[in-house]
């Protein structure tokens, strides 16, 4: 009732009176809003200006932290080399090192490395070079190996490198790996200190065996079957230490140990287990040679330790053969479609029935069918005390390098330092 009374006594002055009522709501609220807004923007500003100024005049590490003397890691930041990943202010090995405290501990002073003896080989990470190293006796030096990281370097490689060496002090020390002596990581080039295994590899020990040579340098290069069981038990050793740490190796192969004028073995090339350690799994596209990898591998699925016990069965191959190409009837590239078949390698004439029964539960297509690296080394310690220590291997053919490298589908730069130099 009210409502239709307001209407019929609304009158053309009380129309205006509403609108005057609107234009206050349209105009003085934007207004007040407006100036609030500028206010709190001039104050955002002020606040901003003064804490640039502040960091001007702070003294800081970012800014006094010296430079590394022999080369900026920003000037790679800046685009001239190498991965760049991280922006400019976390560019500086040293920032690096903050955060790796651990590495401090290692760090081997760059005086005492007194002289490069040679360049082995180029590894994965940079050159692969035999150095000198003064000990804390004054008259002794020994030999060391020293892995360096190429330069340029991106911000990624660098981290990867002084996480590879924190990899190392994380594993620790085992008789059949090869050790850590320290790092040198304070200013760019970055170097890794491992222990000298003399005489380099055990393929091209194998090759060597093949010759007329009888001993060098305290080695003597016969191998019999005895030996082979005991170069065995030590593979299979570091593969139990890498086992108990949820790890495994990646790449068995005689080209990835090393052994000493004793036969001690030492399992080197930890690259993939590196990874795993980081990731859980290998997932590099890093290329290893197909002929030593195990079904799992070569169809891509998940792979742990009897993917190296499958490979260790070609190690013994290998040993047994002094150092021939698996499967050398067949291409790299079919090796797959080869086992597919369930074909694997028929028994080499060298080869007794027992270490071909060994080797063949190593290729048993499903993993679960494969023993562990400890059933496995307890067979061997088995094997050996019947194993004959007399008849010293032989294979009349010498290895052409580069027709091995093609048969065993391998780079041949990657193989023949030692074999080369006799
Ligand atoms: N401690 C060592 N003593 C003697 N020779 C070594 C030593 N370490 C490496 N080498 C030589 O360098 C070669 C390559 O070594 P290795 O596979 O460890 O290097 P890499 O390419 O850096 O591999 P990864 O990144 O997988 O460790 C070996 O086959 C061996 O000839």
């Amino acid at each position: 009732m009210g409502m239709t009374r307001m209407l019929l006594e609304c009158s053309l002055s009380d129309k205006l009176c509403v609108i005057q009522e609107k234009q206050y709501e349209v105009i003085i609220v934007p207004t007040f809003l407006v100036t609030i807004f500028l206010i709190l923007l001039g104050v955002i500003l002020w606040l901003f200006i003064r804490e640039q100024r502040t960091q001007q005049h702070r003294p800081g590490p970012r800014d006094t932290a010296p430079v590394p003397p022999s080369r900026d890691l920003s000037w790679e930041a800046a685009g001239h080399g190498g991965n760049v990943a991280l922006p400019l202010k976390e560019t500086s090995v040293e920032n690096f090192l903050g955060a790796t405290p651990d590495l401090a501990k290692l760090q081997v002073p760059r005086e005492q490395l007194s002289e490069v003896v040679e360049q082995i080989c180029n590894g994965s990470y940079g050159p692969i070079l035999r150095a000198n190293m003064n000990t804390e006796d004054a008259s002794k030096s020994k030999s060391v190996i020293l892995k360096a990281l190429k330069e340029p370097a991106g911000l990624h490689e660098v981290q990867d490198f002084l996480g590879r060496i924190q990899f190392h002090q994380y594993l620790g020390k085992h008789k059949n790996l090869v050790q850590l002596e320290g790092c040198c990581t304070e200013k760019l080039p970055l170097y890794m200190v491992l222990e000298d295994v003399v005489h380099g590899d055990l393929l091209n020990f194998l090759w060597t065996c093949r010759r007329d040579v009888m001993t060098m340098d305290g080695l003597l290069y016969d191998l019999t079957e005895k030996q082979v069981y005991h170069i065995g038990k030590q593979v299979l050793l570091a593969l139990e230490f890498l086992q108990d740490k949820h790890l495994f190796h990646g790449d068995v192969a005689a080209r990835n140990i090393l052994i000493q004028s004793d036969l001690t073995a030492k399992l080197c090339g930890l690259g993939l287990a590196y990874e795993v350690y980081t990731r859980g799994a290998i997932s590099s596209t890093q290329t290893i040679p197909l002929k030593w990898l195990a079904p799992e591998r070569l169809l891509l699925r998940p792979a742990g330790i009897r993917a190296d016990v499958w490979s260790f069965g070609i190690l013994l191959y290998e040993m047994v053969t002094l150092g021939a190409p698996p499967y050398p009837e067949v291409p790299p590239a079919s090796i797959l479609q080869h086992l597919q078949k369930r074909k694997i390698m028929k028994r080499p004439s060298s080869c007794t029935r027992t270490m071909y029964g060994i080797m063949k539960s190593c290729w048993r297509w499903h993993e679960a069918g494969r023993p562990s690296p400890r059933e496995l080394r307890l067979r061997l310690e088995v094997a050996i005390k019947t194993a004959d220590d007399k008849a010293v291997l032989q294979v009349p053919e010498l290895v052409v390098p580069e027709l091995y490298a093609a048969v065993a589908g391998i780079r041949v730069e990657s193989l023949f330092y030692n074999y080369s130099m006799l």
